[in-house]
């Protein structure tokens, strides 16, 4: 269904990205992948090259501009990319009393400013073929918040405003937009906690006993059907939970 679609997808060392791998792998798509541990895409991009699939691996680091702006570049001279799934980001979240500026910065560089960097390395020459379609993963914290979540919430809803901006500005040029907004998925990301009573706390959460949260394929799944609808249907906005997760 994705034959001779081109694929950039960030963040795909681990979890969600890692499974959109898998699952656009399967349906034909021509891979790029992105992330800064290169030995895991390097794992991931044997193991899918072994079903047939083709796949690039260009490690990156989505919060340096330079590094983003270069690698633009050499997908266009390669021929432009038909599909990204900007996907990368982290959630170092602890109370804002706790004064972790370093942290804020680092969530607003990740999840803001890469998801920018990414879309303005597509975008132009999307716009200029008249085809493309970009994906951006936001969360469900992109349409509230919970204590210690102020700033990566604040960086999720500033993706899902960017999102519906984008969608309205790039409708002239054939390119269309969605945002994906997972509620708990098990991947690394509380891993990024570094604040130890917070990333027990979330964890013991998300996996409290007898609860059932999403999986990386349940959203790879998502994204797959935001991606293969007919061109005339703009997929704006999925907001997925699992049943468990009242808010
Ligand atoms: N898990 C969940 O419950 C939810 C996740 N999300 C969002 O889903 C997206 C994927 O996260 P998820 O799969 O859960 O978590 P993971 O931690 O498993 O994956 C995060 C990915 O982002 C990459 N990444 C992090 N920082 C950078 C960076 N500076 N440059 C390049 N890549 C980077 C990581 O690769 P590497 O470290 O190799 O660079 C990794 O591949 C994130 O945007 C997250 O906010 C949204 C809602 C719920
Ligand atoms: O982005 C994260 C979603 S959750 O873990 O807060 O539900």
């Amino acid at each position: 269904m994705l034959e001779g679609k081109k694929v950039w997808i960030t963040g795909a060392s681990s979890g969600i990205g890692e499974a959109t791998a898998r699952c656009l792998a399967k349906a034909g798509a021509e891979l790029v992948l992105s992330a800064r541990r290169a030995e895991r895409l390097a794992v991931l991009a044997a193991e899918l090259s072994a079903t047939g699939a083709k796949v690039r691996v260009e490690p990156v680091d989505v919060s340096s501009r330079a590094a983003m702006q270069a690698l633009g570049e050499k997908l266009e001279e390669a021929g432009g990319i038909d599909i990204l799934i900007n996907n990368a980001g982290t959630m170092p979240i602890s109370p804002i009393l706790a004064g972790r500026v370093d942290e804020w910065e680092q969530m607003i560089d990740v999840n803001i400013k890469g998801v920018l960097y990414a879309i303005h390395a597509v975008y132009p020459g999307m716009a200029k073929r008249k085809d493309g379609h970009i994906v951006n993963i936001s969360s469900i914290a992109a349409r509230q918040t919970y204590q210690s979540a102020g700033v990566y919430a604040g960086t999720k809803h500033a993706v899902r405003a960017i999102s519906d901006t984008l969608r309205k500005e790039a409708i002239r040029y054939g390119v269309r937009v969605t945002d994906i907004q997972p509620g708990a998925v098990d991947t690394e990301l509380p891993d990024s906690i570094n604040h130890d009573k917070i990333r027990e706390a979330v964890k013991a959460n998300m996996y409290a006993e007898g609860s059932e949260i999403l999986k990386p394929s349940d959203i790879a799944n998502a994204i797959f059907y935001a991606i293969t609808q007919p061109a005339y249907i703009d997929v704006s906005e999925l907001h997925i939970r699992p049943v468990i997760q009242e808010n």
